[in-house]
């Protein structure tokens, strides 16, 4: 099983290999944490398109070439091509990075979440790889949970009475 950390992403360099629904998923997922994201694709889902206008995002409008991912602080390889996929895990094997490869969990260092939250509080679901629509529910359960039960305000009322 992993262990979940929880890091500082502000302003730190993400690098997302291909453009598609997966990198998007990911991406939006991403975005609240203050990560400079680079999409390296040649084409973009016209929701990353728009993300891209709008200066929430980077995009090299290219194919993967060895050497992409240098200086990223997380690489994810989103692409539907195994063998480029592959690729970005050989790059990135030796480098100090967290790197997730979408196809293949054994060559992640760090699995992607599903994530529920609401205000500060922030909740990481892992199914440990076994079970991706399990992970999926539960992180919709979870958001439920946050969304009706105003979890926060009955926290911030702690340590007050
Ligand atoms: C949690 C979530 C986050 C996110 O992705 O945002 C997530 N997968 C989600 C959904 C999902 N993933 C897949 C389907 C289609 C399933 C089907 O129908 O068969 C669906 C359902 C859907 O898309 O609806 C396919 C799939 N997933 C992985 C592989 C490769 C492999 O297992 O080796 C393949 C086969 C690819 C192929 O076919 O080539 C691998 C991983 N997916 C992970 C995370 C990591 C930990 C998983 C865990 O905790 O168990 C892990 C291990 C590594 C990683 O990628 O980080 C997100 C739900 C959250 C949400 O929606 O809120
Ligand atoms: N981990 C997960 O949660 C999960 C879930 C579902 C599917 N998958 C896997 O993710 C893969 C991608 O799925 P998708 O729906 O995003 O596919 P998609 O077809 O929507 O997107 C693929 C993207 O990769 C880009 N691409 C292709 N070749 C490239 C290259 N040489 N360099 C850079 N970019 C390149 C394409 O331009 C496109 O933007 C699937 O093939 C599947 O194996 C993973």
């Amino acid at each position: 099983m992993k262990f979940p950390v929880f890091i500082d992403l502000q302003d730190r360099k993400i690098i997302v290999i291909g453009g598609g629904n997966i990198a998007l998923r990911r991406i939006q997922t991403l975005l609240p944490f203050g990560g400079k994201i680079t999409v390296i694709s040649p084409g973009l889902h016209e929701d990353l398109l728009d993300l891209f206008h709008n200066h929430q995002i980077g995009w090299l409008k290219k194919e993967y070439a060895k050497g992409d991912c240098k200086q990223g602080y997380m690489v994810l390889a989103c692409t539907n091509d195994r063998n480029v996929n592959y690729s970005v895990y050989k790059e990135t094997k030796e480098m100090d990075c967290y790197r997730n490869i979408c196809d293949c969990k054994e060559e992640c260092n760090f699995y992607f979440p599903g994530i529920a939250s609401k205000g500060e509080i922030v909740v990481g679901i892992t199914a440990s790889g076994t079970n991706h629509h399990l992970a999926k529910s539960v992180t919709r359960k979870i958001q439920q949970e946050l969304e009706t039960n105003a979890w926060e305000t009955k926290f911030s009322d702690y340590g007050k009475a």
